[in-house]
């Protein structure tokens, strides 16, 4: 196939957080879990992989761009997920542009891909879930894949576990399957859309944007091959909880929500220190953003907040409501009040307008927040100034979608090089 032409298309996904964790693999070519998880899909607005895939009969390789520098695509997970997607292309023509490309065609072409996150990469933010996403779902609309989102799930799932659970909007769970020659039942489905519990408040923590040590493609086989309580977790725990947990989403039952969200946050932590060497996620900050929650909840009687964490130090919270969120926001930044310097808005990133229902206009209204009641007898309480880089505030949102605008092209239509 010759020609000067270059075909692209441009896509954003979501990331997700789980609120039933992955953590471990039955079979590590495949990723295959050894536990179902169920996750809820973050605003694109506010956390998400922009990836443009272009295809040229005058590449002479694959090639990736990640934030604007050039990476290598050489690793077994891109292979995988490139050669499967690969495998379903489907006939292409544009006369207008002179462009025919068959089925067959895809497995000679060579891919441009250029990605880049609008927030940090590789630190518990779950960047993969978001990249790998794009990728295929990029990759499918170029080379005109039939496939459904679910169909889809198990191609990025061979990038990286938690991509497949970003496909899809909403709530989203990752369903085991059986088949463990090929993997095809092994998918994400949606158990509910980002619109149905549009109360919830969703608050990240970003404890650090540095790049964590041990990345959860190493650490989970770690888990695997040394920690006895993963292995109980996934066959007698798990399992029930899935159900629970399906339930508590379908109903909006918050204060079952939150107890299971807790609960298997601290569970796949508690399998991290079971692994030998143990793996530490968490840190100081992580641990006392916990008690917060705890406390606020203790104090209120019904529980208000949530916590999760996923490998790496950054908390992900859940209100009940946006009053809920309020107090949560009083409360954290009671804690954990900006350096000097800093300015609301860029302590608090996303939806802003939680800040008005907490009654917090300006950095001096952080100053000035009153100890929380739940600790008065501590008084004087401490504050960990500068311990939070800062919070993103966001909702559940959908899946991926195409972006049309050519100005958001990460690559150049004509060189088909980054811009
Ligand atoms: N936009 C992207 N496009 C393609 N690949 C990406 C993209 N973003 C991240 N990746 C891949 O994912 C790797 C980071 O994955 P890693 O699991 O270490 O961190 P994370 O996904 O941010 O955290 P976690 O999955 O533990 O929440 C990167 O080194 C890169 O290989
Ligand atoms: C802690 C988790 O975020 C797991 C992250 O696992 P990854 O999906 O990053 O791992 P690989 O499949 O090896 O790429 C929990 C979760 O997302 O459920």
């Amino acid at each position: 196939m010759e020609g000067e032409w270059v075909l692209m298309v441009t896509a954003k996904a979501p990331s997700n957080i789980s609120v039933i964790k992955y953590w471990g693999k039955r079979n590590e070519a495949l990723i295959l879990a050894v536990n179902e998880s169920i996750s809820i899909t973050l605003d694109l607005d506010h956390l998400c992989a922009t990836t443009t895939v272009a295809v040229s009969p005058k590449f002479e390789k694959d090639r990736l761009w990640l934030n604007g520098k050039e990476m290598s695509l050489s690793s077994d997970r891109y292979q995988n997920t490139l050669r499967e997607i690969r495998s379903r292309g489907d006939n292409f023509e544009d006369d207008e542009k002179g462009i025919k490309i068959m089925k067959e065609d895809w497995m000679r072409l060579h891919f441009h891909i250029a990605s880049h996150n609008n927030f940090p990469t590789g630190t518990g933010l779950a960047s993969s879930a978001a990249g790998f996403a794009c990728l295929v779902f990029a990759l499918a609309k170029l080379m005109n894949v039939k496939d459904d989102m679910s169909q889809l799930s198990t191609v990025a799932r061979l990038g990286s576990g938690s991509a497949c659970r970003s496909l899809h909007g909403g709530f989203v769970k990752w369903v085991l399957g059986k088949d463990e020659k090929k993997g095809k039942d092994s998918f994400a489905i949606q158990l509910e859309d980002e619109k149905h519990w549009e109360d919830l408040v969703i608050l990240i923590a970003v404890v650090s944007s540095q790049q964590k040590e041990i990345s959860s493609a190493k650490g989970a086989p770690l888990t695997v091959a040394t920690s006895p309580f993963l292995h109980y977790r996934a066959k007698e725990v798990v399992p029930k909880r899935i159900v629970e947990m399906e339930r508590a989403i379908q109903s909006r039952d918050f204060a079952t929500f939150a107890k299971l969200t807790c609960a298997d946050s601290n569970q796949f932590h508690a399998t991290c220190l079971d692994t030998s060497p143990p793996l530490f996620y968490m840190n100081d900050t992580s641990h006392r953003i916990i008690n917060c929650v705890e406390k606020l909840n203790r104090h209120e009687g019904v529980p208000q907040g949530a916590y999760t964490y996923d490998a790496g130090c950054n908390g992900f919270l859940f209100a009940r409501d946006r009053k809920a969120a309020a107090l949560l926001l009083q409360r954290l930044l009671y804690y954990f009040p900006p350096n000097p310097d800093t300015d609301l808005s860029s302590y608090i990133l996303g939806d802003k307008s939680i800040l008005k229902d907490a009654g917090l206009e300006n950095i001096n209204d952080v100053e000035k927040l009153p100890a929380p009641p739940e600790i008065q007898d501590e008084v004087p309480a401490q504050r960990f100034r500068g311990n939070i880089s800062y919070f993103i505030c966001t909702r559940p949102g959908p899946g991926p979608v195409m972006v049309s605008d050519q100005g958001q092209a990460l690559l150049d239509p004509v060189t088909g090089f980054p811009k």
